[in-house]
């Protein structure tokens, strides 16, 4: 018997305006793992995370989600099948506050029904949310929106939470308690695909991995089996 992945990309091919970004991408992640997809700047890892969502329209290829074609669907309905993507830009609403931008991270029906509970739980999460609940979030300091919009991804009741470089610009300490943080969301139930720039400590914490180059996967295999690839090493370990 051969199980359905949760998530299978398969040959997908995209870009902007017509010029090809991605030359075929597969990648699968299964139900309850953390997957990790690595590669240098401008390699094609956030468009991926872009055509999961449905922001980047795929040129060919297939986008499955428990074995529904999700490829041409648009966000929203990307959304309510519980796939929700953290975006490396932010975009919270600067001028509402702590807690008014996580109201807003609840978009689905069941997603707002259960708000009040599911705030309780990103507050206990990140305790100096509610401290800072009444805050402008657009005066909270890099980290502290980093976690808020983290923290909002989670108000949406994700199955699947696709996380676009969360440790971009956090001080090392931060760094830390972010990956800690992740692997604790994780352990509750959810399922991650993270692209991320700390490739030692993200393939530590992955399952398995993925090494994008020029918009193709070049290799993968467990996040030990990446540590110890010699390529790897050389090309994302500084070492
Ligand atoms: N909105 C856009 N319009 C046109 N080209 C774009 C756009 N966004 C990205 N690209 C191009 O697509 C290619 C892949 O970019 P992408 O952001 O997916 O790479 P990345 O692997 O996430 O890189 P990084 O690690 O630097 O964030 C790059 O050549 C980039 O210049």
């Amino acid at each position: 018997m051969t199980t359905m992945a949760m998530l299978e990309i398969d040959d997908l091919r995209a870009g902007y305006d017509g010029i090809e970004v991605l030359h075929g991408v597969d990648l699968t992640v299964e139900e309850g793992e953390i997957v990790a997809l690595v590669g240098s700047n401008g390699a094609g890892k956030t468009t991926t995370t872009r055509a999961i969502a449905g922001i980047v329209e795929s040129m060919g290829g297939s986008i499955r989600y428990r074995g529904d074609e999700i490829g041409g669907e648009d966000p929203h309905e990307i959304v309510e099948r519980g796939i929700v993507q953290v975006p490396e830009d932010r975009d919270l609403f600067t001028g509402l506050s702590v807690r008014e931008n996580l109201l807003l991270g609840a978009q689905t029906d069941d997603a707002k029904a259960d708000r009040g509970s599911t705030i309780e739980e990103a507050f206990d999460l990140f305790p100096r949310l509610e401290e800072r609940a009444d805050q402008r979030a657009g005066t909270m300091s890099g980290g502290e929106q980093q976690m808020l919009t983290l923290a909002r991804a989670l108000m949406g009741a994700p199955d699947l939470l696709v996380l676009d470089e969360p440790s971009t610009g956090l001080a090392p300490q931060l760094v830390a308690d972010m990956f800690g943080t992740i692997a604790e969301i994780h352990d509750s139930g959810l399922t991650v695909l993270i692209i991320e720039q700390n490739v030692q400590q993200t393939l530590e914490l992955a399952d398995r991995g993925y090494v994008m180059e020029n918009g193709r996967i070049t290799l993968d295999g467990t996040g030990d089996e990446l540590l110890d690839d010699e390529g790897v090493v050389e090309a994302y370990l500084g070492v």
